[in-house]
């Protein structure tokens, strides 16, 4: 495959600007009603990967010098043609190195840098597989994804070389040390310019990535993602920039690139729109004020905490006037955050997109902010190629707009299942190949979406996903607790916060700020316990499943007692 016939023709925009999703009251299903145009057309090819899909749509050769990355603490600047190189050279370092070959599982522990897009891209020409994990997980948490990955390389901040130590797996750090044992991703780009022979490249069959979600039910799974699947979310994204004007835009990218959504964006999305992005290595409110006003960012992909940062505490001394497109996925953004948001920035177009990592990032979005504005509850419309169905849990009926029920959907984007879990993966599709989402939703009657309520079992803090039964795992091996259910609490800052019902053993004189710091001991931050509520038994269905609802209303009712 050669890199000029995986480059579309041109880059007019072709685009039939009829929004919203049709349903079908035929099949009850509904499906976008707008059309790519030929420029834009998913490759079928079979012999096509998704690094040179994304490296051949590149700016030309005559535009190499075209900012795509900026290191928002040191402002320095990575071309495109330097990213080219970068790529080449890490993947054949990789390669005849290092003995990277084709289905050998990378595992990436890094937050984010201008130098974690060359990492994935590099990964992903020699057939690698990635794998990503937050650098906030514990060794613990780490130890476990490696196991369940089968990783057979690192590839660390140095910070946190340390986790990947007890696993056993060797490991390069991404920046030059001065251990000089330690080889580094630096080193590789520098030193190694050999070709890749043809027999290693990938094609759109094979595993890209290993991402980790607890899906609907049940602990962390890892969320098998083809090349096919990549291509496509990256066809859409490419399109949906064009069809949002955003094409000139300057990205700021603090959302992590070890999760779909950053990952999906910036580490190899973007790039084929030929955008410059201005990277942060985390977030800090200050630090987004200070690269807004410096860099004039004028989009920002973001989640409902920060937007709520942005309407509640902005600091008039910046000047935000560059900023044109906020986006807002992860997790509900509410109609009182953004009326509130708006308020605050009427020139700036706000819109929601709803998408999971099973979908491999979005599967809505609004074309215009103009339809976000007068819809502020809706997650907006299916992408081109997306299908729905709306299906009532009891009856299995398919549902015609208006009416309630779980998000099914099918699309080129949508996962192969979960790593080794047959179980889970059959729980997650139905017989004829639906991916259930597990979140409650409607369609209105002109096809945009809303996201109601979430059936599985998930707490969201901050975006990020924390599963229930992970945290009920690890209270109960607590050698004074007999029974223990997590539930999530409202927050307005962080969206949710977990809290835990527990059962104490008979005599346990166990306190609150021992159970929190307990688990707070073993779990990335995020997922903290943050209250506890001690209970005589926990409420389970006579199946043994436990009755989570029930917690929920008992929460909210022991928090009203406690205001009166
Ligand atoms: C920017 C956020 C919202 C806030 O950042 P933060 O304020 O730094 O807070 P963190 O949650 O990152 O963690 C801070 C915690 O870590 C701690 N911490 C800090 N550094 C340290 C340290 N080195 N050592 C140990 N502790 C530390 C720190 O003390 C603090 O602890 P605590 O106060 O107890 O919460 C951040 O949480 C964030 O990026 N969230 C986004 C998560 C995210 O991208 N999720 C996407 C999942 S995929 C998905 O759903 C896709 C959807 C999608 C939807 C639509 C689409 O179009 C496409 C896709």
């Amino acid at each position: 495959m050669s890199v000029e016939e995986a480059t579309w023709v041109g880059n007019s925009r072709l685009v039939d600007t009829e929004t919203g999703s049709k349903y079908d009251p035929q099949t009850g299903v509904y499906r976008s009603s707008m059309k790519l145009g030929d420029q834009y057309q998913i490759p079928t090819l079979p012999d096509l990967d998704v690094a040179t899909f994304v490296m051949s749509q590149f700016p030309p050769l005559s535009e190499n010098s075209k900012v795509a990355l900026v290191d928002a603490s040191t402002n320095a600047e990575v071309s495109y043609g330097q990213l080219r190189r970068s790529v080449e050279s890490l993947a054949s370092g990789l390669y005849h190195a290092l003995g990277v070959r084709k289905g050998d599982v990378v595992f990436v522990l890094a937050p984010n840098s201008v130098m974690y897009p060359t990492i994935c891209l590099a990964v992903l020409s020699v057939g690698a597989i990635l794998t990503t994990a937050n650098p906030l997980n514990t060794a613990l948490e780490i130890a476990k994804q490696v196991r369940d990955s089968g990783a057979k390389l690192g590839i660390a901040a140095s910070e946190e070389l340390e986790k990947l130590k007890p696993t056993g797996v060797p490991a390069i750090v991404i920046h030059r040390s001065s251990d000089e044992k330690l080889v580094s991703v630096e080193e590789l780009v520098e030193c190694c310019d050999l070709e890749l022979p043809e027999l290693a490249k990938p094609c759109q069959k094979d595993t890209a990535a290993i991402l980790y979600s607890s899906g609907t039910t049940g602990v962390s799974k890892g969320v098998v993602l083809t090349h096919a699947n990549f291509i496509a979310i990256i066809t859409l994204l490419r399109w949906s920039v064009d069809v949002t004007a955003a094409a000139n835009d300057v990205f700021l990218c603090f959302i992590p690139m070890f999760h779909i959504y950053g990952l999906a964006f910036f580490a190899l999305g973007l790039f084929p729109s030929g955008v410059k992005t201005v990277v942060m290595q985390k977030f800090d409110f200050g630090v987004m004020l200070k690269a807004i006003q410096a860099h004039k960012i004028s989009n920002i992909p973001a989640v409902p905490p920060v937007i709520l940062g942005l309407a509640k505490y902005h600091d008039p001394r910046f000047d935000l006037s560059s900023l044109r497109r906020v986006n807002s996925g992860a997790a509900p953004l509410s109609k009182e955050v953004a009326d509130a948001f708006r308020y605050k920035f009427p020139g700036v177009e706000l819109r929601s997109g709803y998408g999971l990592t099973e979908s491999c990032g979005a599967a809505t979005f609004f074309p215009t902010g103009e339809q976000s504005r007068t819809r502020p509850a809706s997650s907006g419309v299916l992408l081109p190629g997306f299908y729905a169905k709306v299906v009532d849990d009891k009856t299995g009926l398919e549902m015609a707009p208006n009416g309630k029920g779980e998000l099914w959907l099918k699309s080129a984007t949508i996962m192969q299942g979960y790593l080794s879990n047959a179980e889970a993966t059959s729980a997650t599709f139905s017989a004829d190949g639906w991916l259930k989402t597990g979140d409650l939703c409607y369609f209105d009657e002109d096809g945009y979406l809303y996201v109601v309520d979430r059936i599985k079992e998930l707490i969201k803090h901050n975006g990020y996903q924390v599963a229930p039964a992970e945290l009920e795992d690890l209270l109960l091996s607590h050698p004074e607790i007999i029974d223990a259910a997590v539930i999530p609490v409202e927050d307005e800052e962080a969206g949710q916060i977990p809290m835990a019902y527990v059962v104490k053993a008979p005599n346990s004189k166990l306190a609150e700020g021992q159970v929190i710091e307990f688990v707070a001991s073993q779990v990335a931050p995020y997922k903290k316990v943050r209250k506890v509520r001690f209970i005589s038994g926990i409420p389970k269905s006579a199946a043994g499943k436990i009755l989570r609802k029930d917690l929920v209303s008992l929460s909210q009712t022991q928090v009203l007692t406690a205001k009166l």
